[in-house]
């Protein structure tokens, strides 16, 4: 199985404060990817430095072969941790800036999606409630034919009934051969669609493997690993 993603000895530090250390990764091609640790643990770390927000200060990181910049961010698409969109746009205004900046977007994807959410181009976002606002952004990133999907707590602010819709969303409008790395604490909720898992301490992972193999070994969900592993 190829790789997308692959991460060597990947070291992190901010100041004094080790976010990363000795993070050895391999991310196939084809798969749906936990990434799973509590507060504070290198996950959004992890995120930046694949994107090349971050530089890394030991090892390597590389996304379809190349270390982070203009190649690889033509082959991802990012949710950010926080949302990016501004006040004065409109839906429509977004779709036609998503349009012109990635060659990849489909509007149709993006119009069916949103239609589903009830959401119209129309709409503005200065009158959207925060979970709606996470939702259009994740519409967005969504609707690009990417290989990886690097979605950052993409269903933290979202009601219950809206997380399922776009769980479904992220298992059925992606391309086969596409990876998405998911990071989040809702783990009872994102466990279902999840191929394979990461477990994130302290900057190091503990833990990588299959999902249906971890649960096997350990007789439990994924979840109930988690909360017994991270205990506080
Ligand atoms: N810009 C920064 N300056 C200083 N320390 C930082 C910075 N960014 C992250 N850190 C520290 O690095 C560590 C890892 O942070 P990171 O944001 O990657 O964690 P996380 O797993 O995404 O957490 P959360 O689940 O709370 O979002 C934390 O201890 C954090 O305080």
């Amino acid at each position: 199985m190829e790789n997308i993603m692959q991460c060597k000895g990947l070291g992190k530090r901010f100041g004094h404060k080790v976010a990363l250390e000795g993070v050895d990764l391999e991310i196939p091609k084809g798969r749906i990817i936990g990434l799973l640790g509590p507060n504070g643990s290198g996950k959004t770390t992890l995120i930046k430095l694949a994107n090349g927000l971050l530089t890394p200060d030991e090892g390597t990181i590389t996304v379809g072969g190349n270390a982070p910049g203009v190649a690889s961010k033509k082959i991802v698409s990012y949710l950010p941790e926080r949302t990016y969109l501004s006040d004065w746009m409109r839906v429509g205004d977004l779709l036609n800036f998503f349009e012109d900046f990635y060659d990849d977007f489909d509007r149709g994807r993006a119009l069916t999606m949103l239609g589903n959410l009830d959401i119209q181009p129309a709409d503005r976002i200065k009158a959207m409630s925060k979970g709606t606002r996470e939702k259009v952004q994740l519409v967005l990133v969504m609707s690009r034919q990417a290989q990886l999907y690097m979605l950052d707590e993409p269903i933290g602010g979202v009601d219950p009934a809206a997380r399922d819709y776009i769980l479904n969303t992220i298992i059925t409008n992606y391309n086969e051969e596409a990876s998405v790395i998911i990071s989040t604490h809702l783990i009872a909720d994102v466990e279902k669609i999840l191929d394979d898992i990461i477990f994130i301490r302290s900057g190091r992972i503990m833990l990588t493997g299959a999902a249906d193999d971890i649960r096997q070994q350990y007789g439990e969900s994924i979840d109930e690993i988690f909360r017994e592993v991270f205990k506080c």
